[in-house]
C-alpha cells in the first residue's frame, strides 16, 4: 500500500471478519526497519513472530520490506527473517515504505533518513532520544508538512508508556512537575552502591558485565541519556520546546560511597533524577520551566526510592490528576520493542483510517530558567572545629544567603580528637544560586575545615 487511504481497512472491531477474508484481499503496509542491533533485532523478531496478531489488530498485514544495516552480509542467526531483506541502502529502502522504524540511533544519518522517509509519505517510529532532544522540531515540522506520524514511545523510559500519557491522556490537565528515573544503567549502579556498599567503579564494571551499560558508558553515567529524555518529557509536559542543550546536567561519576552512606543516615537513597518543573511567579502565573538531571537524595518513603536495579519510573504531578507513577523496564531489546510495536500499530491504524496522531504542541513557549533559579532542599556535610560559636557562625552563613536550615546533626569525627566534628545540615527549599553562595561562604570560614559534600534533596 503506497498511497495512504486507498484501501478499505479491515476493522479491528471484528477480528473474525479478518479471518474470513482471503489473505490476498487483506491490505498490506510496507515496513522498513533501520538498524538491527539490540533493539532492531528484537523489533524484527516481533514483527515476524507476531505477524498474524498484529495484522488482526491493525486491520492490515505489516510486511517487513527491508532492514538497513551497515554490513548486510553478516550472518544474523538470531533474527528470523530472510537474509535477503538486509541492505546497506537505507536511502532507497525508506522511499519504498509506508512505515519506517528508526533504531540506528545518533544524529546522522538517522535524521536524514527520517526526513527522506517523511518526504516520501512514510510515518516514522523512532527510539532515538538523542535526535529528538537535539532536533525534534525539524522532525515534527516535516511530519506536519507531509501529513505523516512521528511516534517515539521507546525514546523515553523504554517499555514504560509515558510519551503517550503525556501527549494524550494528560493533555487536558496541567502538569506541574515530572520526576523521573529514566536511565537504567545509572539506577543499577546507584542501587548496588546502596545495597552492597560497593564503590562507583566496581559497580559500573558489574553493570557492563550484565549488559546494562554500554562498552563506553559515558552517555549513561554522565547523564547525557537522561538529559535527552528530560528534554523530551519537559517539552511534552509544558508545551514548550526544550532541547538537550537547555538541560542542566550532572552525572553520577562524583557520587561516593560516603554520599550513599549520608543518604542512608537520613533514611534516603541517592538516585539520578530527571526533573522537569513549572516555575511560577508570586501570583502563581507560569514564568518558565526548570529542567535538570543530577544525583539527588530522595526519602525512602517516596515511591521513586523503591525503583531498584535497572528499572525506570516516572513520577508525574498534575493539577487535577494529582500524583501518578509509571514504572517498568527502561532498557533492553524486548522491552524497547514493546513500545516500538505499540507505536507501529498506532501509526498503521492511522494510515488505514486516514488520520494521524498529535502534532507537536509548543504553544506555551516558556523560557527554560537558569539552574541558579531552580529551588530544592539540600544536604550539606561539613567538617568543623568543635568549639563554642562554630554552630552560630555556620548558621549565619546560611542566613546571610537566605537559606533556611531545617535540621542540623553534629557528631564527633573521631574518639581521640575531640576538637573536630562533623555537621550535617538539611535546608528548606532555596535556590541553587543561594546554596552555591552559601557553600562558598562556608568554605571561607576558618572554623570550617571542609565542605565535605553537598547534594540536592528532592521529592518533597
Ligand atoms: N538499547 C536500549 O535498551 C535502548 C535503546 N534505545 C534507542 O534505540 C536506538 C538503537 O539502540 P540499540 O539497538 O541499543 O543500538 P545498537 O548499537 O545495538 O544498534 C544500532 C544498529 O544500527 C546499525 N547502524 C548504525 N549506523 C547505521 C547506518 N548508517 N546505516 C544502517 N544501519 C546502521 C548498526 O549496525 C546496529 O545494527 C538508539 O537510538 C537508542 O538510544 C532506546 C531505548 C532503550
Ligand atoms: N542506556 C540506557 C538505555 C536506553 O535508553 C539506559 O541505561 O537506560
Ligand atoms: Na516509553
Amino acid at each position: 500500500m503506497s498511497q495512504r487511504g486507498d484501501v478499505e481497512p479491515v476493522t479491528e472491531e471484528n477480528p473474525a471478519e479478518m479471518a474470513s477474508i482471503p489473505a490476498e484481499s487483506v491490505p498490506t503496509l510496507k515496513v522498513a526497519l533501520l538498524g538491527c542491533g539490540v533493539v532492531g533485532s528484537s523489533v524484527a523478531t516481533m514483527l515476524v513472530e507476531n505477524a498474524d496478531d498484529l495484522a488482526a489488530r491493525v486491520g492490515a498485514r505489516l510486511e517487513l520490506i527491508g532492514i538497513a544495516v551497515r554490513r548486510p552480509e553478516r550472518a544474523r542467526p538470531d533474527v528470523p527473517v530472510d537474509p535477503a531483506l538486509f541492505t546497506a541502502d537505507a536511502d532507497t529502502l525508506v522511499r519504498a515504505a509506508d512505515i519506517v522504524i528508526e533504531v540506528i540511533g545518533g544524529i546522522d544519518p538517522a535524521r536524514g533518513l527520517i526526513l527522506t522517509a517523511m518526504e516520501h509519505g512514510a510515518s516514522v517510529v523512532t527510539a532515538n532520544k538523542a535526535l529528538l532532544a537535539e532536533d525534534g522540531p525539524t522532525l515534527y515540522s516535516a511530519a506536519g508538512e507531509h501529513g505523516v506520524d512521528l511516534y517515539y514511545e521507546a525514546a523515553v523510559a523504554g517499555a514504560i508508556p509515558i510519551v503517550r500519557p503525556m501527549r494524550e491522556s494528560l493533555v487536558g490537565d496541567d502538569v506541574q512537575r515530572v520526576l523521573g528515573i529514566v536511565n537504567g544503567t545509572t539506577n543499577f549502579v546507584l542501587d548496588k552502591m546502596d545495597s552492597t556498599g560497593a564503590g562507583f567503579a566496581e559497580t559500573v564494571e558489574q553493570a557492563q558485565a550484565l549488559g546494562y551499560a554500554e562498552a563506553d558508558p559515558t552517555a549513561d553515567v554522565e547523564g547525557f541519556d537522561a538529559a535527552a529524555k528530560a528534554a523530551i518529557l519537559a517539552s511534552l509536559a509544558f508545551h514548550t520546546r526544550v532541547s538537550s542543550d537547555d538541560v542542566h546536567r550532572e552525572g553520577i561519576t562524583e557520587v561516593t560511597a560516603a554520599d550513599i552512606q549520608a543518604a542512608r543516615d537520613m533514611d534516603a537513597v541517592v538516585k539520578l533524577l530527571a526533573i522537569c518543573e513549572l516555575v511560577r511567579d508570586d501570583e502563581g502565573a507560569p514564568t518558565g520551566v526548570s529542567v535538570r538531571v543530577h544525583p539527588a537524595m530522595i526519602a525512602r518513603t517516596h515511591p521513586l526510592a523503591s525503583v531498584r536495579d535497572a528499572y525506570n519510573a516516572v513520577f508525574v504531578e498534575a493539577s487535577a490528576a494529582g500524583e501518578l507513577m509509571f514504572y517498568g523496564k527502561g532498557a533492553g531489546g524486548d522491552p524497547t520493542s514493546s513500545a516500538i510495536l505499540g507505536d507501529v500499530v498506532a501509526v498503521a491504524r492511522h494510515r488505514l483510517a486516514g488520520g494521524h496522531g498529535p502534532k507537536e504542541s509548543a504553544y506555551a513557549d516558556l523560557p527554560v530558567v537558569d539552574m541558579g533559579l531552580a529551588t530544592t532542599r539540600y544536604h550539606i556535610s561539613l567538617a568543623v572545629a568543635d568549639r563554642p560559636g562554630v554552630l552560630a557562625q555556620v548558621a549565619s552563613a546560611f542566613a546571610d544567603h537566605g537559606v533556611s536550615i531545617e535540621t542540623v546533626r553534629q557528631r564527633m569525627l573521631t574518639d581521640d580528637d575531640e576538637s573536630r566534628a562533623s555537621l550535617v545540615i538539611v535546608t528548606h527549599r532555596a535556590t541553587d544560586s543561594a546554596l552555591a553562595a552559601t557553600v562558598d561562604a562556608l568554605t571561607g570560614l576558618d572554623t570550617v575545615d571542609a565542605v565535605v559534600s553537598w547534594m540536592r534533596v528532592e521529592g518533597a
